[in-house]
Order: structure tokens, then C-alpha cells, then sequence
């Protein structure tokens, strides 16, 4: 049951310790986060002596009842998860937080991301006696902190962090501690922030501005934090890090008002329009960008440029999901009920449509169809990011290669395919450039150029990966 576009989405996690209302700050927090997973949704609480969960598969307002938060109200320490499936089917056993008991503790778990690994370290855990309950890769990291035997808890986390190869970014919750953790290459995003005197820590900086919590900082690749009643610990599992954020993060999944180093993700997306406009050398009367994610950098383009930014399109916001069996004419009858031309806007014009990304070239298609129906002259399509081409293994699912269009085609065919009178992309070169002029440390670019900055252990797709059905 996804969502049409070419790009599905990742999850999204939450975590507070030590506040009164806990449960229902990571609700509505969630809530907020609700983008980045449709699929499932689940919170974990701690009472300071046993933890307690609720999860259910679907929206968050339809995953957990008013009885089952209600029920986790007492709780002052909460983490949560909404989930898109990569590794394991969309049901309920897989969905997050997981909640283990053993006689030594209980342990909570949700992760976004994707473990490169998980299937050589399942096996081998299987072979050693383990029995899994799940088909998601997040499991392993609980069967491999369980047999750590010396050391703290802390030591025993970091030892199970080294072994894990891929994306992640963890929210760990024991009866009396609360650990986070990213991968050391820092592909998802990870915030710290504080709510009335509590740490809290999310994917995105919306989560801070839904609950009233203050922003502190970004969390940095390999860092593990471990938050207590006695207070906040900072430190790293490796200092062997390579930082390599997901450029996808900036360009289409995170929320438009979400900050990175303190700045939006609009503001990013505008950057990225105002690079484009460089590179892009074009006459045209109206500038358009597809909602929602590409109005901010058509903003920019127009900004750069000096040609008027016109709403020429507008999107059905009923149509978030449609659940209708995927196929190319399904998609394509999809776009159609969620996007239309404004007519007397476009008629007549010539028109330059900026879209954050080509994946499959079905909305791309559809748009100039629909504009030149409707009487644009000319239609320019710009894309605010270069060609994607490649699969994603580190936890967001943007297609098989055979899906993606130019993995097949160079961008004067897709130009021609799409019917389009001219195609710009934006090139990597310039891409990376507005990322490092807002502070980033490094991004991954593997979609687009293919160096994959972390080893693809197994070959296989996340998204295809059902270890159950695969009979691991
Ligand atoms: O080439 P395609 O396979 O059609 O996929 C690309 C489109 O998908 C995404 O938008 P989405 O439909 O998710 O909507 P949004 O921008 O409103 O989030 C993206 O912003 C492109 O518009
Ligand atoms: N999209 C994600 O971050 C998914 C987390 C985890 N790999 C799962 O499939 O449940
Ligand atoms: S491959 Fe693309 S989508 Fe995946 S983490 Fe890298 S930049 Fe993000
Ligand atoms: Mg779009």
C-alpha cells in the first residue's frame, strides 16, 4: 500500500526521557514524522522498572488506539517509530519499537535505516541457536547486544555497533537509560533537542517544533548518547567516521521546515533551484514548481532568474495515498487525479516546471502532457537534483534499476520520452556545493553516481528482501 510516487519513504524515530508526559509528546510527535512512514507505528515506555508497548500497522492514528496510549501515560521515559518497510514485509511483527524481555532487563528498539549486513550476521546467529521473531534487519542488533557478556552496558552497545555494517540511526531504551546511536557514516538524520529540562531526540527538527522542544544540535556520525535520570553522556563507538548524509534527505524526503545545521530544508531546497537556474539556460515566461516537495526550489529558480513563479499546478491534498495495485497505468491514473494544470495561467506561455527528481518519469510525463493540453507553449522541465540512477541500499526505497528511467536512458531520451521541448538537470558538482555552503560535512551521492560509500554486503535490494520468505 505505498504511496504512488517513484520515491517511498524511510522511517522515522523519536525518543524523550524524563518527562511527565512522555507517551504523549512522542504521539504527537510521531505525528509529525508521520512522512517519513506509513506502514506502521509504535511506542515504548519505561516506568523506570519495566518497559510497555503499543504498535499497529497503518497511519499513527489508526496504529495506536486512545485505550493503548492511554495505558502508556504513567511513563515519563518514551521512544517511538513509524515505519517504511525496507528489510522484512509490512506487517505487524516488524513493525517498531521492538520490545524483548530476558530476566537481566528489558530492551526497546526502533531504528531508520538499513543493515547491509543483516543477513550473513542472522545466519550466523541462527546457526548459533538464536530463533528470530522477526524479518526485519533491526532484530540482529538485539540477539548481538544479548550475548555480550563483558563490559557496561554502554561498552557492550558500542561492541554491537562495530559489528553492523549500513545505515543507522538506533533509539535504544532500557528500563533505566535511553541510548541513541548513529552509523559512522551518518546517512540518516538524527536531532538532539530538550523539552522542559527532558533530552529528547528525533529524525527531523519538525518533531522539536510539534512537541515546543529546542532544537540543540545535529547528531554527528558515530556518536552514542546515552541519556539517564543522572544526566546526558556524549561519546562515539568509532572514530573511524566518514560522514555521508543522504542528499535525498535535503532534496525530497525531509520536511520542508525541518533544519540541518540549523537551516531549513526550504531554504536548502531553494539553494538548490538557484543552482539549477546556473546551469540551466532557458527563456521561458512563467516558472512552475510541482507541489509540495518542489515549490521551494522553483522559489529559488525564480529568484535567480528573475522569471515570475506562477502556481500553475495544483495538487488533490486528498490524494496522499491511493490504494490502488501498482502497475505503470495505475500510477499514471494516480498523478492524473493528483495533479492538475491551471489553465489560464499556463495557456499561451512558455513554461519552465521544476521538479525535485525524475525516478520511473511519470509525473515528469504526465505534467507536460497535461500543460500543453491545457495551452502552454513550451514546456521546460528542470530538475533540482542529477539524474538518479541507481537503487538505495541504506534504507529508502527509490525503485529496482529496471524501474528506474535513467538507469536506462541518457537525458535527451528521457527528454524526448517525457515529450519535453528542453531537460536540465542539476549536476553533482553543483549539488555538493550547496550542501557544503550550508555546513554539511559530506553527503552520499550513491543514487546518482553510483559509489556506494558503504560496501553493499548483499546485492539484493532491501525492498526485496523478506528474510522469512527467503527462507534464511
Ligand atoms: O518520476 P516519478 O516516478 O513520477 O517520481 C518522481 C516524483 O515523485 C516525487 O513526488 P511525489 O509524487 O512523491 O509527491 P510530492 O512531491 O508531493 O511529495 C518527486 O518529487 C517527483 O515529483
Ligand atoms: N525505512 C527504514 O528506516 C526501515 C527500518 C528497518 N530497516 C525496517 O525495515 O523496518
Ligand atoms: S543512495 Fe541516495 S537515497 Fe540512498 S542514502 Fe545515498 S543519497 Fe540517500
Ligand atoms: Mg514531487
Amino acid at each position: 500500500m505505498h504511496e504512488f510516487s517513484g520515491l517511498n519513504e524511510e522511517c522515522g524515530i523519536f525518543g524523550i526521557w524524563g518527562h511527565p508526559e512522555a507517551s504523549e509528546l512522542t504521539y504527537i510527535a510521531l505525528h509529525s514524522l508521520q512522512h517519513r512512514g506509513q506502514e506502521g507505528a509504535g511506542i515504548v515506555a519505561s516506568s523506570g522498572d519495566y518497559l510497555f508497548g503499543a504498535r499497529g500497522m497503518g497511519l499513527l492514528t489508526s496504529a495506536l488506539s486512545k485505550e493503548q496510549l492511554a495505558s502508556l501515560k504513567p511513563f515519563p521515559h518514551a521512544i517511538g517509530h513509524v515505519r517504511y518497510a525496507t528489510t522484512g514485509g509490512s506487517e505487524l511483527s516488524n513493525v517498531q519499537p521492538f520490545l524483548f524481555k530476558s530476566h537481566t532487563g528489558d530492551l526497546g528498539l526502533a531504528q531508520n535505516g538499513n543493515l547491509v549486513n543483516a543477513m550473513n550476521v542472522r545466519r550466523a546467529l541462527e546457526d548459533d541457536g538464536a530463533i528470530f521473531q522477526t524479518t526485519s534487519d533491526s532484530e540482529v542488533f538485539a540477539h548481538l547486544l544479548r550475548r555480550e557478556k563483558t563490559g557496561n552496558r554502554k561498552s557492550k552497545i558500542k561492541k554491537v555497533l562495530r559489528q553492523l555494517k549500513g545505515a543507522f540511526a538506533f533509539v535504544i531504551m532500557h528500563e533505566d537509560s535511553l541510548t541513541v546511536a548513529l552509523d559512522k557514516h551518518g546517512v540518516r538524520p538524527l536531532m538532539l533537542g530538550q523539552k522542559d529540562g527532558a533530552y529528547c531526540v528525533a529524525s527531523e527538527t519538525c518533531a522539536f517544533t510539534a512537541i515546543g522542544a529546542e532544537y540543540i544540535r545535529d547528531i554527528e556520525a558515530g556518536e552514542v548518547i546515552t541519556i539517564t535520570d543522572d544526566g546526558i553522556d556524549f561519546d562515539h563507538y568509532t572514530e573511524r567516521t566518514s560522514p555521508h548524509m543522504c542528499s535525498m534527505e535535503y532534496i525530497y524526503f525531509a520536511r520542508a521546515d525541518s533544519e540541518f545545521r540549523n537551516t531549513s530544508t526550504y531554504r536548502i531546497r531553494k539553494e538548490l533551484g538557484r543552482a539549477l537556474a546556473t546551469e540551466m539556460d532557458v527563456e521561458a515566461d512563467i516558472v512552475i514548481g510541482v507541489p509540495d516537495s518542489s515549490l521551494a526550489a522553483a522559489n529559488g529558480f525564480s529568484e535567480a532568474t528573475g522569471i515570475r513563479q506562477e502556481q500553475g499546478l495544483l495538487k488533490n491534498r486528498y490524494v496522499g495515498r491511493t490504494f490502488i495495485t501498482p502497475g505503470q497505468e495505475a500510477r499514471e491514473r494516480a498523478v492524473r487525479m493528483k495533479l492538475s494544470p491551471v489553465r489560464d495561467i499556463v495557456e499561451g506561455k512558455r513554461v519552465i516546471v521544476i521538479d525535485d527528481s525524475i525516478v520511473r518519469g511519470t509525473t515528469s510525463r504526465f505534467i507536460v502532457k497535461a500543460l500543453k493540453q491545457a495551452g502552454a507553449e513550451e514546456v521546460h522541465m528542470g530538475v533540482s537534483s542529477p539524474p538518479l540512477k541507481n537503487p538505495c541500499y541504506y534504507g529508502i526505497d527509490v525503485s529496482t534499476h529496471a524501474e528506474i528511467i535513467a538507469s536506462r536512458k541518457n537525458p535527451e531520451e528521457i527528454r524526448e520520452e517525457i515529450g519535453a521541448d528542453s531537460l536540465t538537470y542539476l549536476s553533482v558538482d553543483r549539488m555538493h556545493e550547496v550542501y557544503y555552503g550550508f555546513g554539511s560535512k559530506g553527503q552520499c551521492d550513491a543514487c546518482f553516481t553510483g559509489n556506494y560509500p558503504i560496501d553493499i554486503e548483499e546485492t539484493i535490494l532491501p525492498q526485496e528482501k523478506d528474510l522469512k520468505q527467503k527462507g534464511v
